[in-house]
């Protein structure tokens, strides 16, 4: 902070921050023809943040200024970045002109960007190169090493990616300093490439004849030590003629648009020594991408070259940074400079400083199943995170054939202390029984689908083992706690969490709150969560997210002998589409056949006439339009699979909203999904009669049926909100008779499709016992 005061502006804001410093929402800029046409790839959410830090760049140069963009999981915070980079970067070669001093080279439009790892680092920088590349205006003549701008990666070599290695500054040296050399000196180059060729094949030699003959091995060594005398001499020679590579490296930062490194070194003699006698200020911005993860010092170091704005890309409620001393969390170390911001204008929105929070917000996901996405939007971003329609489509109609989210009480599981750590032997047992249900439905998932997250090691160390035996080092699944598993994502996540004990309140890491929502934030197709219910609602945030998954019913509560039978809940149920009294029957009859039935082809034609119109033509006064979320979606299933979907067929006609705006609202669109434990008279889950006969059968559904807890109805209120452990002990334990009778949703609702609909009192075909009365096609469907 003292070599910072004197240099820098934002020193001030940085200790004695208020809203005024940082920049908002009205920056916009006008924007040509080809800018519009750009920024058609991104939401409205991001192209806000392009242009509010862009008109934030480019206006006033001297005033000091910072900019947060806050991005939830998966809403798009890299793309963003890449978009502004584009955007700063490519304006003066429209005009035809360039900023850049040519003769030099020097560029006087650089941009710094920075994140606390080296593996953020890298996947930005792959993001930037494809974007760039693409977009390069004579891909056969490109002006830059990177489509037409140049970009440059600090840092050891042994750090950086391989896919993004051609772009490290040693790279760049090399292969600038081999092509510049005079004719000799490249020959000189050529022997020493031999004379390690040489050495190499002599070593192999010799490892080979360690047995042989003492005069073979005399020989080898002999002409060993005569190469490498020919090699070292050779080397210093070089090193003589060509000069020290530091001004190769200094030209190469000088001449470079983007320079990627970490935050730490960024703070290097690197930078500091290429820009020294340059005058004036080396960057026209800097970036820092994950800035919820670094530490407050961290993300002063790029500050030091002097440069007055400041872009913060991340989110303060993922996990923070890691900070191992206690006596530093103690003092706050482990909080971003980010969140410190974040909180500080959260603060002064409720005091009515400022009217509104002057954070560029990313709003729309595009990883989640929209299951997933309901509660972390709900008690984490105050109900603010959308899924795009394309995400949700793409979710919700794949042939993925497993439920969105499940939680499973594992009741009679129980912590065990295994040196620092905890193991629950009964989770694993069923995380085994899910996994190998999932290898057999889908034979092709791989360690690439499957994550399994848990937040010890030693229950970690367990599950690996039972995977490489099971599955003969071949798992399906990665396993990693969740550290391991932040910024990435699984289209399938199984949660574990261990702590099963009877001392209130004793739930070690899972009791943050930035750690259960990164826990629960990985998933695109399938979240399972595996826990001992009754010890995790005693955090007030497990205690939620167990409210809203019961209110949902997704609750499947579980013991040892039940474990493969209730692995098999996570598989889909197939739908049957009910007649809406209050919508006109767009698509029954046919498409109300029995379960998992396919509808005619004609009758596929003819709703894909009608799905293609409703789901993908954008009304033209809609926020987001056809042009902002759309295309290029490669998981786009098949016509048929989208047809098959209760929640597209609802559109069909069925749903009223499907009009409305094309993003959906994080309010519970079924608050019963198709996955959820059915309540008392419904039917069970697929695969439950066909395996059970006669008695066994009625025996197996009364147990299902008890397995539901039914529970009072309750808003989840905000984080934050304390609920007494009293209260949240009657709600599970003494519940009420009938989830149907607190049920929160409209009469209208019940009429959209759901597991509700198959409910006796609310559908004439389904009898008192909840199975479907006998009346001719339905037996295949009471099957089903
Ligand atoms: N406007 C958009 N239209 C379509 N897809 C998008 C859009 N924005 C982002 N995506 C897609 O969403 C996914 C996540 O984007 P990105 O990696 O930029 O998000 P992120 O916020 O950085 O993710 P994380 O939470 O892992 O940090 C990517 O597959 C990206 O292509």
């Amino acid at each position: 902070m003292s070599l910072l005061s004197g240099r820098n502006q934002l020193a001030r804001a940085v200790l004695n921050p208020n809203p005024m410093d940082f920049c908002t929402k009205d920056l916009l800029t006008t924007t040509s023809e080809r800018i519009i046409t750009y920024l058609r790839d991104f939401n409205e959410d991001q192209k806000k943040a392009i242009e509010t830090a862009y008109a934030m760049v480019k206006h006033s140069p001297s005033v000091a200024k910072i900019c947060l963009i806050h991005g939830p999981p998966g809403t798009g915070k890299s793309k963003t970045i890449v978009g502004l980079l584009y955007r700063l970067l490519t304006e003066n070669q429209r005009k035809g002109h360039s900023d850049e001093n040519s003769n030099a080279k020097i560029k006087q439009n650089r941009v710094l960007v920075c994140a606390p790892s080296n593996a953020a680092v890298d996947e930005l920088m792959k993001k930037i190169i494809l974007e760039f590349k693409e977009k390069c205006k004579d891909k056969k003549n490109p002006l830059g090493n990177c489509g037409d701008i140049n970009l440059v990666r600090l840092g050891p070599e042994k750090s950086i990616n391989n896919e993004v290695l051609k772009f490290s500054l040693d790279s760049q040296v090399n292969h600038r300093m081999k092509k510049d050399l005079p004719s000799h000196v490249q020959e000189m180059h050529r022997r020493k490439e031999f004379l390690d060729h040489q050495l190499d094949e002599l070593s192999r030699q010799r490892a080979l004849c360690r047995g042989g003959r003492e005069m073979q091995r005399q020989e080898l060594d002999e002409k060993i030590a005569k190469v490498s005398k020919e090699r070292q001499e050779l080397a210093s020679k070089i090193k003589e003629v060509q000069g020290r590579p530091q001004k190769t490296q200094s030209i190469i930062i000088l001449e470079s648009h983007v320079i990627c490194c970490t935050l730490s070194t960024s703070g290097g003699l690197l930078l500091e020594s290429a820009f020294r006698g340059q005058g004036g200020v080396p960057f026209s911005c800097v970036i820092v991408d994950e800035a919820g993860q670094s530490c407050e010092v961290e993300t002063l170091t790029p500050l030091i070259h002097r440069c007055n704005k400041l872009i913060l890309v991340g989110d303060p409620k993922q996990l923070p940074p890691t900070v191992i001393s206690m006596k530093a969390q103690e003092y706050g170390y482990d909080q971003s400079m980010m969140a410190r911001f974040y909180k500080l204008l959260e603060d002064s929105v409720e005091h009515s400083v400022v009217g509104r929070l002057p954070v560029l917000q990313l709003t729309v996901q595009y990883r989640m199943h929209p299951d997933i996405c309901l509660f972390p939007s709900s008690y984490v971003y105050n109900r603010s995170l959308k899924t795009s329609r394309q995400t949700e489509t793409s979710r919700c109609s794949s042939d993925w054939p497993f439920q969105p989210y499940l939680v499973f009480d594992v009741g009679d599981g129980s912590e065990r202390r295994d040196n620092d750590s905890y193991v629950n032997v009964q989770e694993i047992k069923l995380v085994m029984e899910i996994i190998k249900l999932i290898k057999d439905k889908r034979r092709d998932v791989t360690f690439r689908n499957i994550g399994i997250i848990t937040h010890y090691k030693a229950q970690k160390t367990m599950i690996q083992k039972d995977l490489d035996k099971e599955f003969d080092r071949k798992g399906p699944a990665e396993v990693d706690t969740v550290d391991g598993f932040q910024g990435r994502q699984k289209d399938c996540v199984i949660v574990t969490c261990v702590r099963a004990n009877t001392v209130q309140g004793s739930i070690g890491f899972l009791a943050s709150l930035q750690r259960l929502n990164v826990t629960i934030t990985r998933a695109k197709y399938s979240l399972f969560i595996l826990g001992h219910l009754r010890t995790l609602m005693e955090n007030q945030h497990w205690n939620h997210l167990i409210q809203d998954a019961q209110k949902r019913g997704a609750i499947i509560k579980t013991c040892d002998r039940n474990y493969r039978h209730d692995a098999a809940k996570i598989l889909k149920l197939k739908p049957v589409l009910q007649r809406s009294a209050t919508h006109p029957p767009a698509v029954a009859p046919e498409a109300s056949r029995p379960l998992g039935g396919l509808p005619s082809s004609r009758l596929d034609s003819e709703l894909a006439k009608t799905s293609f119109t409703s789901l993908y033509h954008m009304p033209s006064d809609s926020k987001e339009s056809a042009g902002t979320i759309t295309a290029k979606d490669p998981e786009r299933p098949l016509i048929q699979d989208r047809l098959r979907d209760p929640r597209l067929l609802r559109r069909l006609g069925l749903d009223p909203e499907a009009k409305g705006p094309c993003l959906r609202d994080p309010q519970p669109s079924s608050p019963q999904h198709p996955g959820a434990t059915p309540p008392s008279g419904e039917p069970g889950f697929p695969g439950s009669p066909q395996d059970l006969g006669g008695a066994q059968q009625s025996a197996a559904r009364g147990a299902a049926l008890n397995n539901h807890k039914p529970q009072a109805h309750c808003e989840p209120p905000a984080a934050g909100t304390e609920v007494s452990a009293s209260k949240r002990r009657c709600d599970w334990e003494g519940g009420l008779s009938s989830r149907r009778e607190t049920r929160a949703f409209s009469e209208g609702d019940q009429e959209k499709w759901s597991p509700e609909s198959h409910h006796p009192k609310r559908n004439p075909g389904w009898d008192k016992r909840g199975l479907e009365k006998e009346d001719g096609s339905s037996k295949r469907r009471r099957l089903l």
